[in-house]
């Protein structure tokens, strides 16, 4: 796996490289690309397919079929013009010829018709195929943990939805059906063209193996370019998805010329590549068209020959050749079927890269969590971590004591960071009691969102075990850990929905009235004086408001569902100080309610908890009151007061 990371990691590297070292590469684009092209089969990578073909199989053979007879009735059409040339054109029979004429006419009207009855056999449920590899795809990136999203860049992901999809359907509607019909047909022909005429049909064969040979190497050296174009294509994917979303920055810091010099480097190195690619079909068909070309010359004039000699018939002269260029098209396709299967293997290997990718993250917490749960299970009653209920506070139910949220040796390290690099939390040690608010406060970089990741399970922690009313977080399933926690981040981020959507997303079942009261709660009710209120469209990633409106619908939405535990990570930031006043007065309210960890940056922010915890270097190196740490900690007062001097005192 440490191999495609490297791969999927590289287009972010390699967008803002110079054009010499894409140069360098040399032929095939990135080394990534080229391991990724080579040694691998593209049967076996198209096989995996089934799945989703399976569904549809039916009418898909039966398109197959369709197509076979089809084309093989194109294949009887020289040997009514033998019979005509032999026959009727022979004896001068008007008859005759009408006949064949009309013959013809039909045998062209069914192969016609059978061709378009395919077309519309396999349309629709091919259609179906690419949506439900679609929707599966979207799926499970919805559940591959943060870290995965971390790691890879959303062009790639957004190019496999979207291109590569798109590549597999038009491979399953025609080079899969037609390499087997081709195949077929090919066959056939040869079968009619030996019985014709064998010494003829000799000649014809004898580029076969010269082209054998021309494919397979065709095929290992497009591979490779076929993946190079495909992952180039998700990097310029991602570098127009950040420049739209971008576009305030780029305007802002006039980086407009930069930033297109960056991309036509990418897209220069996107048109180089596919020319590599264009230049390999181009020179395949050449040759696929070449040698049948002077196979066929040859028989021609062999044929004429043997014709003069009295040892053929000019009607089976002329059913061979009809028959001979009849095949012409099945093998010329056959150049651009094995691209475009390539293309097929490439887009599926891309497919299933993320498809595979395990859904949970290794748990090393998990063992002690379930041993913790079979104890739980034993005793009958909710584990504690480790101590009492410091605050007294009332069981939630009948067993289970109110223990808040306790951090007991928590130690994180970020999946890709350098192996010799310290972890981000160390040994963190915390206990926020039930009911109670404690703001974390550090310096920037000291691990605080880390830290309020590993509450709903956004990472998973190297060590140690997280606790809610004394549950591990590990042993609680998902959905009732997401309903139990509420998060608001530092950046706020919308959907493509109604103002009233984005907050209801904050729990399962919100009623009109829990909306209201979450607009209420967060200050946000500007969305009342929008022109159609909470049912107004904020526009993709909610641009269309501004940082401090889109920062109270956030909140809007951690609190719409009144959570057990409230994550706020610094959610006052883009305030302006009137309305950061009035969501503090409101958010009090809420915090009276719940038990939470609040990121803060100011004072303001602080004097919203009941306590203090100072995060220093991955560590809670104090807790207390804020007045307490201000009298004790050095670091806090430097930090609250902004005076790095503060500290050195
Ligand atoms: N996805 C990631 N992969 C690797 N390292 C990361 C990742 N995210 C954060 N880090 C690193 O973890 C450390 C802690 O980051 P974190 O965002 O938790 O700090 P913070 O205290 O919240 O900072 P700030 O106050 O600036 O928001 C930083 O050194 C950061 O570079």
């Amino acid at each position: 796996m440490a191999a495609t990371d490297e791969r999927l990691r590289g287009p972010e590297r390699e967008t803002h490289r110079s054009d010499a070292e894409g140069e360098a590469e040399g032929e095939a684009g990135s080394p990534s690309a080229r391991n990724a092209g080579r040694g691998r089969s593209a049967v076996r990578s198209l096989s995996r397919l089934w799945p989703y073909l399976r569904p549809v199989r039916a009418r898909f053979f039966t398109a197959a079929g369709v197509a076979v007879v089809a084309s093989c009735l194109g294949l009887v059409i020289p040997l009514v013009l033998k019979w005509m040339v032999d026959g009727p054109v022979a004896d001068r029979d008007p008859g005759g010829v009408w006949l064949g004429g009309a013959l013809l006419l039909v045998l062209g009207i069914a192969e016609a018709g059978l061709f378009g009855l395919r077309r519309w056999l396999v349309g629709r449920p091919l259609a179906a195929v690419e949506a439900s590899m679609r929707t599966d795809l979207y799926r499970h990136l919805q559940r591959l943990p943060v870290s995965f999203h971390d790691r890879w860049s959303s062009g790639q992901l957004l190019s496999r939805a979207t291109t590569d999809l798109m590549l597999l359907r038009m491979f399953l509607a025609f080079p899969l059906t037609f390499l087997v019909v081709n195949g077929v047909t090919v066959l056939a022909g040869f079968a009619i063209l030996f019985a014709q005429q064998w010494t003829l049909g000799l000649v014809l064969l004898l580029p076969a193996v010269p082209l054998v040979v021309l494919c397979s190497v065709f095929e290992t050296r497009y591979a490779v370019v076929a993946r190079a174009v495909q992952d180039q294509t998700g990097d310029l994917t991602t570098v127009v998805e950040e420049g739209v979303l971008g576009v305030r920055i780029v305007k802002g810091f006039g980086r407009h010329r930069s930033q297109a010099r960056a991309f036509r480097a990418l897209t220069e190195r996107v048109r180089s590549t596919e020319l590599r690619k264009a230049g390999l079909l181009a020179t395949i068909w050449a040759l696929i068209m070449t040698l049948p070309e002077l196979a066929i010359g040859t028989a021609l004039v062999l044929g004429t020959v043997q014709v003069a000699d009295g040892e053929l018939s000019a009607g089976t002269l002329v059913a061979f050749l009809s028959t001979a260029l009849t095949l012409r098209w099945p093998v010329e396709s056959l150049g651009f079927l094995l691209a475009m299967s390539q293309d097929a293997a490439t887009a599926t290997d891309r497919f299933f890269e993320v498809m595979d990718e395990p859904t949970a993250e290794p748990q090393p917490a998990t063992q002690e969590a379930a041993a913790q749960q079979a104890s739980a299970t034993r005793n009958g009653s909710a584990p504690s971590s480790g101590s009492a209920p410091s605050n007294g506070s009332a069981p939630s139910n009948g067993s289970a004591p109110r223990d808040g949220l306790r951090f007991a040796g928590v130690e994180f390290r970020y999946a890709d960071a350098p192996p010799d690099a310290p972890p981000v939390l160390a040994g963190v040690d915390l206990h926020i009691r039930s009911g109670e608010t404690m703001a974390l406060v550090g310096a920037t970089g000291s691990g605080k969102t880390t830290l309020t990741a590993l509450v709903p399970r956004l990472h998973e922690l190297t060590h140690g075990r997280i606790t809610l009313d004394g549950r591990d977080i590990t042993a609680l399933p998902r959905d009732e850990l997401r309903e139990l926690v509420a998060v608001a981040f530092e950046e706020p981020t919308l959907f493509s929905a109604t103002a009233g959507e984005n907050v209801m997303m904050g729990a399962a079942e919100v009623t009109e009235a829990d909306l209201l009261r979450a607009l209420d709660v967060a200050q946000a009710d500007f969305v009342h004086a929008l022109p159609k209120g909470t049912d107004t469209q904020v526009g993709e990633q909610g641009l269309s408001l501004s940082g401090g409106q889109r920062q109270r619908l956030a909140l809007a939405r951690a609190v719409v569902g009144q959570p057990r535990f409230l994550i706020l990570d610094d959610p006052l930031s883009a305030l302006d100080v009137h309305t950061e006043a009035l969501v503090e007065a409101a958010l009090r309210q809420v915090l009276a309610t719940t038990t939470a960890l609040v990121v803060a940056h100011r004072p303001s922010t602080v004097l919203l908890a009941d306590r203090v915890a100072l995060l220093s270097e991955g560590r809670i190196t104090a807790v207390g009151t804020h007045h307490q740490l201000l009298c004790d900690s050095a670091e806090y007062r430097s930090l609250m007061s902004g005076d790095e001097r503060e500290e050195a005192r």
